[in-house]
């Protein structure tokens, strides 16, 4: 059995954007606008690493190291500019709560719209479209457009879409940040249950105690590249030492 993802010399440059003086924007013209007024930003580079089929695996790292745009690359909505990532079956997750969910639409017409997107057939969706509103517990707003939504109305319609697509490769960033404390609990169980289902879990947290709990492996990125890999209390130590 091959690995469930296959990151490959990973490299991801950004565009920074600067205000420029009037003077400066005139002598870059003036100069046939030669030179770059942007300013790159590699945000990874020369990230490998492969998980195996069943592995929960943390992303760690301090603030801006490179987790969430590593997370965005599995998943395929951003494309690196140099290096190769492979996943072997159906990926879904948290990755920016509310993205491809559509404000002037219901909660109903986003859980189709959704799932949809995720890889299930209308059919699949009809059949759980019940469990989906139970979970989320929203089911008193499931008609309302979630322009309306909370931020915690959001993650529990996106949350409880994505875990019922049934992924072989389930990615969550910072899911819990908006969360109350029962549904975060709903979360952690439903997470640990994929788990023990042998799916692949790929996890981005600050919560350096929920990670030691739930995860095998960390990865710790620091400046956009791998510092450490290994067992995750080992990988969660690495990062306290460095505190
Ligand atoms: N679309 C973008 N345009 C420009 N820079 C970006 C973009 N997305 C991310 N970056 C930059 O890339 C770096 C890594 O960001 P990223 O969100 O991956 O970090 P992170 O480790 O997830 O951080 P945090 O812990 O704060 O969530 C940051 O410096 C960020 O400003």
């Amino acid at each position: 059995m091959g690995a469930a993802v296959i990151v490959k010399g990973l490299k991801k440059t950004f565009n920074l954007r600067h205000s420029h003086s009037m003077k400066e924007t005139l002598v870059w013209l003036a100069k046939g606008r030669k030179g770059d007024l942007t300013k790159k930003f590699d945000a990874l580079h020369d990230v490998s690493f492969e998980i195996q089929p069943g592995e929960t695996v943390a992303l760690l790292g301090f603030n801006g190291s490179g987790k969430s745009t590593l997370l965005k690359l599995i998943s395929g909505v951003i494309l690196p500019d140099q290096g190769t990532v492979r996943t072997k079956g159906r990926v879904a997750g948290l990755i920016e709560v509310g993205a491809g969910f559509h404000p002037d639409l219901s909660g109903r017409e986003n859980v189709y719209l959704n799932a949809a997107i995720l890889g299930m057939t209308e059919q699949e969706i009809q059949e759980k479209f019940d469990d989906i509103v139970a979970f989320s517990e929203i089911e008193q707003f499931i008609d309302t457009e979630v322009k309306f939504y909370s931020s915690g109305m959001f993650l529990r319609l996106a949350f409880a879409v994505a875990v019922h697509t049934q992924p072989d490769i389930f990615l969550v960033d910072e899911i819990l940040a908006v969360g109350d404390e029962p549904f975060q609990r709903k979360c952690l169980a439903k997470i640990k249950q994929l788990s023990d289902e042998g799916r692949t879990l790929v996890v981005v947290s600050h919560d350096l105690d929920m990670i030691s709990r739930i995860c095998d492996r960390g990865v710790v990125l620091s400046s956009g590249t791998v510092q450490f890999e290994g067992p995750a209390d080992q990988a969660v130590a690495w990062l306290r030492e460095r505190n």
